[in-house]
C-alpha cells in the first residue's frame, strides 16, 4: 500500500493546511492533485492510500463536486474529518493596487464567503473560477488574473503580496474536510462519532423524505447534514446525503440503517468516523430508550416472547 495522501492542490491550499493538522499526515507523503476528482481517482486507482478534500462549508453547505464523487462511482469511505476556520487574503503581484484589479479568481466555494466584500471594494471585477484557491494564486503569478482569494500563507509560495487580509463576509466561517479511502472497517467508536450515508428513495409518494428521516428520529439520532443531490434521472429526482450523530456499531444507528435498507431503493454507507467539532466528553447524552443496553434488553425480551418465557 503506497504511504501517500492525495490532496486538492497545488501547494498552499487551505486543504493542505487542514491535512497537516492530522497526526497521521506527518508519516505520509502528501501529494497535490489538480482537482477533487483526480485526488479521489488516485485512491480508486491505488496510487494513493487516501485523499483529503473539502466537503462542506458553513456559508454555502456541501461542496457539490465532492458529494457527487462520493454519491456515484466506485465506492469510497470517509475515515476522518477536519474543521478549519477560514478567512481570505487578496493576493496580487507586487505593486498591484486595488484600482488595477479587473479580474479576481478563487475556488467556487470561496465566492459566497467574500461576495459582500467584493461588492463593496471591487464591484466591477470579473470573477473567474479556479480549481482551488492556491491554483488561483498560481494563475495570478502567471499573469492570467489580477488577484486571487486564498490563504495569506499562499502569498510567499507564489511570489505574491497580500493586499488585504482577514476577508470574510460571515464571522466564524468554517470549512470541513474529509480523508477518504477505499472501503475499510471503520475506526472504533470514540463516543463522539458521525455516520455518513447516501439514500435513494424507492418511489415518490407524499412523506417519502419524512419516512427516511423517521428511521433516525424514532431511534433518537440527531442529523448534522441533509443535502439533496440530483440523481441525473430528470427534474425532481434526488438522492439525499445525510450525516448523523453516532457510529455504525451503536445499536440505534445499526437499527436505523437496517430500517433504511428495507425501505430505500439504495443505501450507500460512506463511513463512521470521529467528529471534529466536539470531544467525547461534550457529546449529547443518549436519548432515553436508545442506548445499546436498552436495544439489547428489548431484543432479549422479544426472544423470550418467542420462546414463551415472558
Ligand atoms: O483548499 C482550498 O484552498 C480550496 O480551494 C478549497 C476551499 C475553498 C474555499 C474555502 C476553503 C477551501
Amino acid at each position: 500500500m503506497p504511504a501517500s495522501y492525495a490532496y486538492l492542490g497545488p501547494e498552499g491550499t487551505f486543504t493542505e493546511v487542514a491535512l497537516r493538522t492530522l497526526p497521521e499526515a506527518a508519516t505520509r507523503e502528501l501529494v497535490p492533485y489538480v482537482s477533487v476528482q483526480s485526488a479521489l481517482d488516485a485512491v480508486r486507482a491505488g496510487e494513493a492510500e487516501a485523499a483529503f478534500v473539502p466537503i462542506e462549508n458553513s456559508v454555502e453547505g456541501g461542496i457539490t463536486t465532492t458529494l457527487d464523487e462520493l454519491v456515484a462511482g466506485e465506492p469510497l469511505t470517509i475515515y476522518r474529518e477536519v474543521l478549519l476556520s477560514i478567512t481570505f487574503a487578496l493576493l496580487v503581484r507586487p505593486g498591484t493596487k486595488l484600482t488595477d484589479i479587473k479580474t479576481v479568481s478563487a475556488h467556487p466555494a470561496a465566492q459566497p464567503q467574500v461576495r459582500n466584500w467584493l461588492r463593496k471594494h471591487l464591484p466591477d471585477a470579473v470573477w473567474e473560477s479556479a480549481a482551488s484557491n492556491a491554483d488561483a494564486a498560481r494563475l495570478v503569478q502567471e499573469g492570467r488574473y489580477d488577484a486571487a482569494f486564498a490563504g495569506e500563507f499562499a502569498a510567499a509560495r507564489y511570489g505574491l503580496q497580500a493586499l488585504e487580509t482577514g476577508i470574510h463576509d460571515a464571522e466564524n466561517a468554517q470549512t470541513r474536510f474529509v480523508l477518504v479511502g477505499r472501503p475499510a472497517r471503520p475506526a472504533a467508536p470514540t463516543g463522539a462519532d458521525k455516520t455518513s450515508v447516501v439514500l435513494w428513495q424507492r418511489d415518490d409518494h407524499p412523506g417519502a423524505l419524512r419516512d427516511l428521516l423517521g428511521e433516525f428520529a424514532t431511534r433518537g439520532i440527531n442529523l448534522m447534514l441533509l443535502q439533496s443531490r440530483p440523481t441525473g434521472a430528470g427534474i425532481g429526482n434526488y438522492c439525499f446525503c445525510i450525516d448523523a450523530e453516532g457510529h455504525v456499531s451503536d445499536r440505534r444507528m445499526a437499527e436505523a440503517l437496517m430500517g433504511l435498507k428495507r425501505i430505500c431503493l439504495q443505501v450507500r454507507f460512506l463511513g463512521s468516523y470521529p467528529r471534529a467539532d466536539i470531544t467525547p466528553a461534550e457529546a449529547r447524552p443518549t436519548p432515553p430508550g436508545t442506548s445499546d443496553e436498552e436495544f439489547m434488553a428489548a431484543a432479549d425480551w422479544v426472544t423470550r416472547c418467542e420462546d414463551g418465557r415472558f
